[in-house]
């Protein structure tokens, strides 16, 4: 068995696709949404994220609002960059990379950003209107996750999902998206505290793997015909990109999603897609 590729990189430039008409149209109305994007250190992780993020804005006809500080940033620093970005009018929404630099308090950069410019999804009350059912902006690479399972027709209502992980990004809101009403899903949360992972992974019909653990999910961990999402990254010694699934996988799972190419192009197209939304709800 072979399993069917999730191909995010072709699923996000569908989805760019659209936004480039939707961008065309606030345009006409007067509105020009812009992407800010706060950078801290030089991370060449997070950087290339970064840099992938202004080309896909200018891709899609959004403006880039770039501000990069040093790792040496203080905290007074990054939090004078979110002020500016909250009174910015040509900033529609914004982000600020994570992680940011050891000693910065991070859930406090979070709490600071004005929660209707925050183009992640992250902020607590975007957070916490998601657990209350309200509309916010979700979590890109969960919501990049779920739109990848939709796309391919993968099953999730009633599904068994293990995800492995519980960062901010990722571990923590998916279980959230997942047990909507809309979704349905059933949802076990793995972490390095969990007693025996395998015995988990191998009762699911989902799995998100964001341990950032290399291969991490081994085959003979996973159903046969499971949907596999591989969301963590580690690097090799010579910089490659090593997921957190071993690559025997493939042969096990119903589908899979590559990586690169796979998760991390979804999370930079639901990126755009709630700067688009936030500036359409501007015009009303
Ligand atoms: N403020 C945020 N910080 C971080 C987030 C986030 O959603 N918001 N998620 C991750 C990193 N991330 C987004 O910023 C991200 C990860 C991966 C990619 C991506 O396009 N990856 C490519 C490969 C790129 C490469 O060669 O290295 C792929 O998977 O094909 C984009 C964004 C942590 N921080």
């Amino acid at each position: 068995m072979s399993a069917q590729i999730l191909d995010g990189k072709a699923t996000a430039a569908a989805i760019k696709s659209d936004l480039t008409a939707r961008v065309a149209v606030l345009k006409e109305k007067g509105v020009t949404p812009g992407l800010g994007t706060i950078l801290v250190g030089d991370d060449p992780g997070s950087q290339k994220y970064v840099a992938g993020k202004h080309r896909d804005c200018a891709q899609v006809g959004i403006a880039s609002i770039q501000r990069e500080l040093p790792a040496t940033a203080t905290q007074e620093e990054i939090e004078a960059a979110v002020r500016e970005l909250n009174e910015d009018p040509a900033c529609t929404g914004y982000i600020v990379q994570l992680p940011l630099p050891k000693g910065i308090d991070e859930n406090r950069i979070l709490e600071l950003m004005d929660p209707d410019k925050d183009a992640d999804g992250l902020h607590p009350m975007n957070l916490g209107r998601l657990v209350l059912n309200e509309p916010a902006p979700l979590p890109c690479t969960p919501n990049g996750v779920l739109t990848l399972l939709r796309q391919y027709g993968v099953e999730i209502k009633g599904a068994e999902v293990v995800v492995v992980g519980r960062g901010v990004t990722i571990g923590r809101p998916m279980p959230l998206l997942l047990t909507r009403r809309s979704e349905n899903a059933t949802v076990t949360q793995c972490h390095t505290g969990t007693r025996d992972l395998s015995a988990h992974l191998k009762r699911a019909d989902i799995i998100v793997a964001a341990a950032g653990s290399a291969h991490l999910v081994r085959p003979e961990d996973v159903k046969p015909g499971a949907a596999v999402l591989d969301v963590g990254v580690s690097r090799s010694a010579e910089g490659k990109i090593v997921g957190d699934v071993h690559p025997g996988v493939a042969e096990v799972a119903g589908w899979i999603s590559p990586n690169p190419g796979g998760v991390g192009p979804m999370t930079r197209a639901q990126l755009l897609v709630n700067v688009v939304e936030a500036a359409e709800r501007s015009v009303g």
